[in-house]
């Protein structure tokens, strides 16, 4: 897939400007080339997801954006600032836990908090920015609790609030349910999918659970070896103007067929075993329907039928 192929993936969100732009990026170490050539953008309010199995390149990705790795070849901006050349402004804007955020355990949550913020002289986190953090991350009622009583969920929403402390556009979390239960990893997925949406945080997270990143991610980049070998939009076909299949269950296909040959010119239409399959926008069902039932066609059920992320995925890579 060219660069260009994969920024056309998404059209922005809104018109906004992408807040992360990588360009052709490479890390080379030793004779190895573990990154080749990877490009797309990230938008603000969007959660975008890296997909890959174990050794695929996501950490050394995602390490190469928060300035803890060189970058061999290519170049990635965060905000309009390059990594590489303003590392100070780039990182300013970046919010990440890329290896297990280190909290005194004995301290409270709260106190936690204001150490870090201690340790960034002149960043003006106040205890009133403190309070938003907790309260964005939902731990108001533990703050002042200590942080050994806290499940795995709540120290993972502690080190999310230490890394919004100091107001970034970008969060980057790298396997972030890792060790989670089901309900930590629901927990998490609502607080960051509310950080998206509601302060307009752009979320990068690695995983290499498919089924974790579907109930996650806005769109999901699938890395294989180093490569980036697609983007899917996970949420786009629920959008009523984007074309899907949908099933009309009737009692016959073919004055169905008809009705809609004459009705709608054009519109494709397949067989399906329990009815015929319309390819169209989900805003046009109402129109159908109602040219089928006036039709003397008899309607008993209708349904998007979607691919999921898996059917994506696995065209993608080729796999049966
Ligand atoms: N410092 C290094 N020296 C040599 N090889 C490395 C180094 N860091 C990473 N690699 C190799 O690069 C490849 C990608 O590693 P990376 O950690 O980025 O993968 P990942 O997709 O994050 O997988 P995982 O979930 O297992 O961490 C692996 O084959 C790994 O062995």
């Amino acid at each position: 897939m060219t660069a260009s192929q994969q920024l056309r993936e998404h059209s922005g969100a809104a018109g906004q400007p992408p807040v992360i732009e990588i360009r052709n990026v490479y890390k080379h170490i030793g004779k190895k080339t573990i990154v080749r050539n990877v490009s797309f953008d990230v938008y603000p309010g969007e959660i975008f997801g890296l997909l890959g199995p174990n050794g695929a390149g996501k950490t050394t990705l995602i390490r190469m954006l928060v300035g803890l790795m060189s970058i061999s070849d290519g170049s990635m901006k965060v905000d309009g600032h390059d990594v590489r050349r303003a590392p100070d402004k780039a990182l300013r804007s970046i919010g990440a836990i890329v290896e297990n955020p280190e909290m005194y355990k004995f301290m409270s949550g709260y106190k936690n908090l204001l150490h870090f913020a201690k340790l960034v002289p002149g960043n003006g986190i106040d205890r009133y920015r403190i309070l938003d953090v907790v309260s964005m991350v939902g731990l108001d009622n533990r703050i002042h609790d200590k942080v050994k009583t806290y499940s795995l969920g709540m120290r993972q929403r502690l080190g999310v609030a230490q890394a919004l402390m100091h107001k970034p556009k970008v969060l980057i979390l790298d396997e972030p349910t890792n060790g989670l239960d089901p309900a930590g990893i629901r927990e998490l997925r609502d607080q960051l999918k509310t950080l998206a949406r509601e302060e307009r945080i752009a979320v990068v997270v690695s995983s290499h659970l498919l089924s974790e990143m579907e109930l996650m991610c806005d769109r999901v980049g699938v890395i294989q070896q180093g490569v980036l070998i697609g983007i899917q939009q996970v949420t786009e076909e629920n959008t009523s103007e984007h074309a899907v299949p949908i099933l009309f269950q009737v009692d016959s296909r073919e004055a169905a067929r008809k009705v809609i040959a004459l009705a709608f010119d054009g519109l494709a239409v397949d067989s399906d075993p329990l009815g015929i399959l319309v390819t169209t926008s989900a805003g046009c069902i109402a129109d159908i329907n109602a040219k089928l039932v006036a039709g003397g066609v008899r309607v008993s059920g209708i349904s998007i039928q979607a691919k999921s992320l898996e059917d994506k995925f696995m065209e993608m890579t080729g796999r049966p």
